[in-house]
């Protein structure tokens, strides 16, 4: 196995006019879980489309498993799972026939289809739900199969695209595990989201896309240094943050900062400080004029 799983270097993609991903470097080290942090229509399936050969770049270069994404697309193939964002799984038949069913149609012979299909019921927790069909099954329990029909011949670098969005809490939780374990496997997971919490949670290493650019990229504990030492929260009286403030936590910068809203604030207002959160990161990026930010 390379030491970079994914290497990618000065990466165009534009669809007519519209320049989405605007020359993009990145290296996502083999065996680390990979976070592609972005807003809505910031290029992030674009991207993973682009590493899954399905979309071919304008400019640069895309490797996966050491083999280029072009020209090498079979083995790139070979060497990848890829979840998306809405499961791809036949809703009139039940859990077990989709996994079979995939089982057999990646070359499996119907004896090792079942008994794949049986193990990956029990790690994605879908025992009870196996044999019903697919269509009165939450969104949690879709989004599991659909990760466990993806993953049916293992393959050392798993794609996931926003694999929890509109997942309530417990079913991310959930998933979350489940990402873990696999990563804990030693397979590589590249995987976009728009929840902060959820790169900060899972991720070795997150980059941050913004308007077609890497604008940061870095493990969730450097970014967070990196935007500042200390975030100020003002409380009223009913325990509400009022007011956020980032700061140096150098004290001429306390002051100075906490100088603007002193005087239109409530006696009863409290000082509460804490270290920033990856939601604090991502203001503060996106809000950066991009030659002030290095990656
Ligand atoms: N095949 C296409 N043809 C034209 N425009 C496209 C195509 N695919 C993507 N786009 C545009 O490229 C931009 C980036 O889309 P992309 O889906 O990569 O973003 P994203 O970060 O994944 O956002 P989302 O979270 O909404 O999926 C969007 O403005 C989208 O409309």
């Amino acid at each position: 196995m390379h030491a970079n799983a994914i290497e990618i270097r000065n990466l165009h993609k534009s669809f007519g006019n519209h320049h989405v991903l605007k020359g993009l470097d990145l290296d996502v080290p083999a065996g680390s879980i990979f976070a592609l942090l972005g807003p809505n229509g910031a290029g992030k399936t674009t991207l993973i489309h682009i590493l899954a050969t399905l979309v071919i770049p304008d400019q640069g270069t895309a490797r996966v498993a050491g083999a280029d994404t072009v020209r090498q697309k079979n083995d790139v193939k070979r060497a990848i799972s890829l979840t998306g964002q809405f499961a791809a799984v036949d809703d009139a038949l039940t859990g077990e026939e989709n996994l079979i069913m995939i089982g057999r149609l990646s070359g499996l012979s119907s004896a090792e289809a079942k008994t794949r299909a049986a193990e990956l019921s029990v790690q994605f927790e879908l025992n009870g739900a196996s044999r019903k069909r697919v269509k009165t099954y939450s969104g949690g329990m879709r989004r599991r199969l659909d990760l466990a029909v993806s993953l049916i011949s293992p393959r050392p670098i798993l794609f996931l695209d926003e694999p929890t969005t509109g997942l309530d809490t417990s079913s991310r939780r959930a998933l979350w595990d489940i990402i873990l374990r696999l990563a804990k496997q030693g397979i590589t997971v590249f995987l976009t989201t728009q929840y902060l919490e959820e790169a900060d949670q899972l991720a070795d290493r997150v980059a941050v896309l913004s308007d077609g650019r890497i604008i940061a990229a870095g493990s969730p504990a450097e970014l967070k240094t990196r935007v500042g030492g200390e975030v100020i929260e003002l409380v009223n009286a009913n325990d509400e943050v009022v007011h956020v403030v980032s700061t140096s936590g150098r004290i001429a910068d306390v002051q100075r900062q906490l100088a603007e809203f002193l005087p239109s604030l409530p006696p009863e207002t409290r000082v509460r400080l804490r270290t920033p959160s990856m939601d604090d990161v991502f203001v503060a990026l996106t809000a950066m004029p991009k030659e002030a930010v290095s990656v």
